[in-house]
C-alpha cells in the first residue's frame, strides 16, 4: 500500500504533463501487444507445416505469406507505437524536469536563510541537479520500459494459458515464488530501510570527497591523507558496511529470482514431455509445446528487466521524498496586504532574536532587546568584538530570518508587512562574503539593476574603485569571472560588489565588512566615493576597521547581543569604554602596520 502511494506520488509531479504520460503509455502497451504478432505467427506457420507435414506440396503458401506479411506489418507498427511512446515520454520528462527545478529554485529562494545554513548547500545542489535528473530517466525511459516489462509477461503467460493451462500452471508457480520473495525483500522494513540507509552512505561519501577536494589547502599543509581525513575514512566504511548488508540482504531472493527466470525452460521441458506422452499422436499438442519452447525463454528478459527497474524505482523514490521535503519548507510568509514605507529610517524596536527556537535544545539569544533608530540620511555604524551579532542585525532587516520578540520597522512599516519583492528593491546589501556569478564582470554588476546601461555600470565601478584593474583585463568588462583563469582577489571581488550594490541606487544601503579587503589607499578611494552615493539614503555599516566609520552619525557597540554603548566617535571617545579601548587598539595596529613615518594618523 505504502509502495504504491509513493508510486502515485512520484506520478503526481507530472502535474500539467499527464496527457502526455498517458499517451505514452498507451502506445506502450500498444507496443507490447503488437511484439507479440511473431509468437501468433511462428504458431500459424508451424501449424500449417505440421498440418502438411506428409504432403508438403499442399502446404498452402498464401497463409505463409499472409503470416508473413502480418508479422511485418505488426512490427514497423511496433516501431511506430514505440516511437510515439517514446517521444511523448521524452516531451514529458523534458518539461517536467524543467518546471521541477524552476520550482525548486524558486521554493529555495523563498524559505527562510535558516534553511540554508542548516541545509548543506551541497545537499541542495543534489536535489536540484541528481534526484531531478533521476525522475527525468524514470519518466523518458524507465517508465514506458516498466510498463512493457509488466505488460509483456503478463500476455504471454496469458496467451500460454490459452494454449495449454497445464504447462502454463507450472510455468507461473515458480515465477510467482520468485516475484513474491523479491518483493517482500523489497517491501520489508529491513530492505526500505537498507535502501534508504545506502543511499545516505552514497551522498555522504561524495560530500565528503568533495570536502576533501575543496580543503586542498588545508590538505596540503597539514599532510592529510585520504585515509587520515576522518570524516572521508568513515564515510566510505558505513557505504562499505551497508553495501554488505544489502548484498546479505538481497543474496537469497535475488539467487533464487533470477535462477528461475532465467531457467523457466528447464520447468516446461519435463510436464511437456509427459503430456506429449500422453497426447502421442496428438498434432495440436505437439505444436503447443513447440510454441511453449519457443516462448519461455522469452519471458526470461522482460522479467530481469522487471528487477532492475524495481531497485532503480526504490532510489528514485526516495530521491522524491527528497524533492517533496524541499517543498514542505515553509516559505517566508507574505503579508495578506503589503505596505509601501513612507521613509526610509530604519527601526529596531525592542527586538530580541535566537537562531533556534526556543524548546530547542541549543537556544542561545544572539540578540537582547536591541533598539536603535537609524536615520535617512545619516549613516549608522555597527562595531564591535567578533561575533557579537552586527551581521545578524543586518540580516534581519532583510527577513532572512523573523524576529522573535520585538519589531523592525522601515519608515512606520514593519518589514513583516512589506512584500518581499518591494523589500529587496528598498535595501542594497553588500555581504561579507561576496558571491559572483560565473558570468562576465558587466553582467555581475548589472545585477544590482538589470536596466543599466554599460555608462552606468562603469559610473558605479569608478565610483567602487574597480573600473581601473577591469578595463586591465584582457576582455574588460566582458571577462569571465573564472574563466581563462580569471580569478579575482578577495578586495577585487568586494569592490564588483559594491559596484553591483551602487547601480541597485536603493534608498537603504546596508555594508557589511564591504571595505575589509581593501588596502589603504583604495579604502580611501571607495569612502570617498561613498561619500557621494550615501547622500539621501539610510546607511547601515559594519566594519572592524574604526577608521572607515568615524564619521558615522552614529555608532553603536555591539557586544554579546547587547548595545552597550552609542554615539557619535568624539561622544564614544570620551566615555573611555569599549569603544575608546577598541580604538587605541585600532591605532596601535595601524601604527604598528604603516611604520614610524604614519605615526600619529588618525589621533584624533
Ligand atoms: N546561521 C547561524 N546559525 C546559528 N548561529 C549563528 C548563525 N550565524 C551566526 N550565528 C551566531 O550568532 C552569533 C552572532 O554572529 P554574527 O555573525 O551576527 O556576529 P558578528 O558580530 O557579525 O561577528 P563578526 O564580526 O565576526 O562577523 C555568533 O555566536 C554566531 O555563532
Amino acid at each position: 500500500m505504502k509502495q504504491k502511494s509513493e508510486i502515485s506520488g512520484l506520478i503526481s509531479i507530472a502535474g500539467g504533463k499527464k496527457g502526455l504520460l498517458v499517451t505514452a503509455s498507451f502506445f506502450s502497451v500498444l507496443s507490447s501487444f503488437l511484439q507479440l504478432a511473431p509468437f501468433v505467427a511462428v504458431y500459424k506457420i508451424i501449424e500449417e507445416l505440421l498440418i502438411h507435414a506428409g504432403q508438403p506440396s499442399e502446404i498452402d503458401k498464401d497463409v505463409l505469406l499472409f503470416w508473413g506479411a502480418f508479422v511485418f506489418v505488426a512490427m514497423i507498427a511496433a516501431l511506430l507505437t514505440f516511437y510515439i511512446s517514446g517521444m511523448s515520454s521524452h516531451i514529458a520528462a523534458f518539461n517536467i524536469l524543467y518546471t521541477l527545478r524552476v520550482r525548486l529554485t524558486d521554493h529555495a529562494a523563498k524559505v527562510p536563510m535558516g534553511y540554508h545554513t542548516q541545509t548543506a548547500t551541497g545537499e541542495l545542489k543534489k536535489i536540484i541537479e541528481v534526484s531531478v535528473e533521476k525522475i527525468e530517466k524514470f519518466i523518458a525511459h524507465q517508465l514506458p520500459d516498466l510498463i512493457s516489462a509488466i505488460i509483456i509477461p503478463l500476455l504471454l503467460t496469458g496467451y500460454l494459458f490459452w494454449l495449454d493451462w497445464r504447462m502454463a500452471l507450472v510455468l507461473l508457480i515458480p515465477m510467482s515464488f520468485a516475484f513474491w520473495m523479491q518483493a517482500r525483500m523489497f517491501a520489508s522494513d529491513e530492505g526500505r530501510t537498507a535502501y534508504r540507509d545506502f543511499q545516505f552512505a552514497v551522498e555522504e561519501m561524495n560530500a565528503t570527497a568533495v570536502e576533501y577536494v575543496r580543503g586542498m589547502p588545508a590538505v596540503k599543509v597539514f599532510g592529510i591523507t585520504a585515509d587520515s581525513f576522518l570524516t572521508f575514512r568513515t564515510a566510505v566504511h558505513r557505504y562499505r558496511d551497508i553495501s554488505l548488508r544489502i548484498t546479505d540482504l538481497c543474496k537469497t531472493s535475488y539467487s533464487i529470482f533470477f535462477v528461475i527466470v532465467s531457467s523457466l525452460f528447464s520447468f516446461v521441458v519435463p510436464i511437456g514431455i509427459f503430456l506429449v506422452s500422453r497426447h502421442s499422436g496428438e498434432q495440436a499438442f505437439a505444436i503447443t509445446f513447440i510454441l511453449f519452447l519457443i516462448i519461455t525463454p522469452s519471458l526470461s528478459a522482460p522479467m530481469l528487466k522487471l528487477l532492475h527497474l524495481g531497485s532503480g524505482l526504490r532510489e528514485i523514490i526516495e530521491g522524491h521524498k527528497r524533492i517533496e521535503a524541499v517543498f514542505a519548507e515553509n516559505i517566508v510568509a507574505e503579508p495578506l496586504n503589503p505596505q509601501i514605507p513612507d521613509s526610509y529610517d530604519i527601526s529596531f524596536d525592542h527586538v530580541s532574536f535566537a537562531y533556534e527556537q526556543q524548546d530547542s535544545e541549543n537556544y542561545k539569544p544572539v540578540l537582547k532587546d536591541i533598539q536603535f533608530t537609524a536615520k535617512s540620511g545619516e549613516m549608522t555604524a555597527l562595531v564591535g568584538p567578533s561575533g557579537g551579532g552586527k551581521s545578524t542585525i543586518a540580516n534581519l532587516l532583510l527577513r532572512f530570518w523573523d524576529v522573535q520578540e520585538g519589531t523592525i520597522t522601515i519608515g512606520s512599516v514593519p518589514v513583516r508587512d512589506m512584500g518581499t519583492e518591494n523589500l529587496m528593491e528598498t535595501v542594497s546589501f553588500v555581504f561579507q562574503d561576496v558571491h559572483l556569478f560565473y558570468d562576465s564582470i558587466e553582467e555581475n554588476i548589472r545585477m544590482g539593476n538589470t536596466k543599466a546601461t554599460r555608462q552606468e555600470v562603469i559610473n558605479a565601478s569608478v565610483i567602487a574603485c574597480c573600473h581601473e584593474f577591469i578595463e586591465r583585463l584582457k576582455h574588460g568588462y566582458d571577462t569571465k569571472i573564472g574563466e581563462g583563469g580569471t580569478y579575482l582577489s578577495g578586495g577585487e571581488a568586494q569592490r564588483i560588489a559594491i559596484a553591483r550594490a551602487l547601480l541597485k541606487n536603493a534608498p537603504i544601503l546596508v555594508l557589511d565588512e564591504a571595505t575589509a579587503y581593501a588596502d589603504a589607499e583604495n579604502e580611501h578611494k571607495i569612502q570617498q566615493g561613498l561619500v557621494e552615493l550615501v547622500k539621501g539614503k539610510t546607511v547601515l555599516i559594519i566594519a572592524h576597521r574604526l577608521s572607515t566609520i568615524r564619521s558615522a552619525e552614529q555608532i553603536l557597540v555591539v557586544q554579546q547581543g547587547e548595545i552597550v554603548e552609542r554615539g557619535t566617535h568624539y561622544e564614544l571617545r570620551s566615555q573611555m569604554g569599549l569603544y575608546e579601548k577598541m580604538w587605541q587598539a585600532h591605532i596601535s595596529a595601524a601604527v604598528w602596520q604603516l611604520g614610524a613615518e604614519k605615526k600619529g594618523t588618525g589621533h584624533e
